[in-house]
């Protein structure tokens, strides 16, 4: 399996605003490349936060993507992935339409009614006891053939995927914005390390629209 995160972050490295409102970080020149990103991807995952804020169809917008796809014998649409420990996606929630598979990870105490509604429009996968365990869970999910996982975000589960060491590459477009705002997400939120950090090798620096696109490999785990 391999775990590409990719994100939009403001110049001040926030991924949206302190209310957690949808902000366009990218340019058009990012989204297309966001596009084939998932587009080259048998899955798209985001958190559950993520959904509750932003409401996201995470399908690839390119139609000659989609056909490129096709033409590759694989689905149109890459499958959706969900982490999401009790079930909070809302039942009318646009990654839960029939555009893709989606997949809902779930923990035990995922309510059965809520299971139960998910289970008519998703997939699911239950892995942990109070939060997903984000391990048993990719695993779940690479017995399903899903092999190359691109990841949204936002903020709370990006950390968590470092913290267990399932990124393979971080892709961040820096953009010409500045929001501001103690509470606002950032790229890792989470409890943040004080101990071992993860340590980045610089793969690629493009400018691209009016910002930065900045592409990392994950190298390892050191102390300070
Ligand atoms: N600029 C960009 O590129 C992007 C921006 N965003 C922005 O980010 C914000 C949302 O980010 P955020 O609030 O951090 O939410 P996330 O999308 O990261 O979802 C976090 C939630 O996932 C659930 N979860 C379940 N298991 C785990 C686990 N093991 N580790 C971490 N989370 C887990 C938790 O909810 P529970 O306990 O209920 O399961 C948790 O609160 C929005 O404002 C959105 O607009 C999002 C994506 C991209
Ligand atoms: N790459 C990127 N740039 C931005 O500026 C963004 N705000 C985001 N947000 C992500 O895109 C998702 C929306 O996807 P759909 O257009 O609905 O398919 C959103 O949920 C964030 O994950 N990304």
């Amino acid at each position: 399996m391999h775990v590409v995160v990719n994100a939009a972050m403001s110049a001040d490295g926030k991924l949206s605003s302190r209310q957690r409102d949808q902000i366009a970080i990218s340019g058009e020149a990012d989204f297309a490349r966001v596009d084939r990103l998932r587009a080259d991807s048998d899955a798209v995952v985001v958190g559950v936060g993520t959904v509750l804020a932003d409401d996201p169809h995470l399908t690839v917008k390119d139609e000659q993507l989609c056909h490129q796809r096709l033409e590759r014998g694989e689905p149109e649409q890459p499958a959706r992935v969900v982490i999401d420990s009790k079930g909070r996606t809302p039942d009318d929630a646009a990654i839960l339409d029939d555009a893709a598979t989606t997949y809902v990870c779930l923990s035990e105490t995922a309510p059965i009614d809520r299971r139960m509604e998910l289970a008519n429009r998703a997939e699911l996968v239950t892995a942990g006891d109070d939060r997903v365990a984000l391990l048993r869970a990719f695993a779940a999910l690479q017995e399903q053939g899903l092999e190359q996982l691109m990841v949204e975000g936002g903020g709370e589960l990006i950390f968590s995927l470092f913290e267990v060491g399932l990124v393979d590459e971080l892709r961040v477009f820096v953009g010409p914005k500045l929001i501001g705002g103690r509470d606002a997400p950032t790229l890792a939120d989470g409890g943040g390390f004080i101990d071992e950090f993860p340590l980045l090798g610089l793969e690629r620096v493009e400018r691209l629209d009016d910002g930065v696109l900045l592409c990392w490999t994950v190298d390892s785990y050191s102390s300070h």
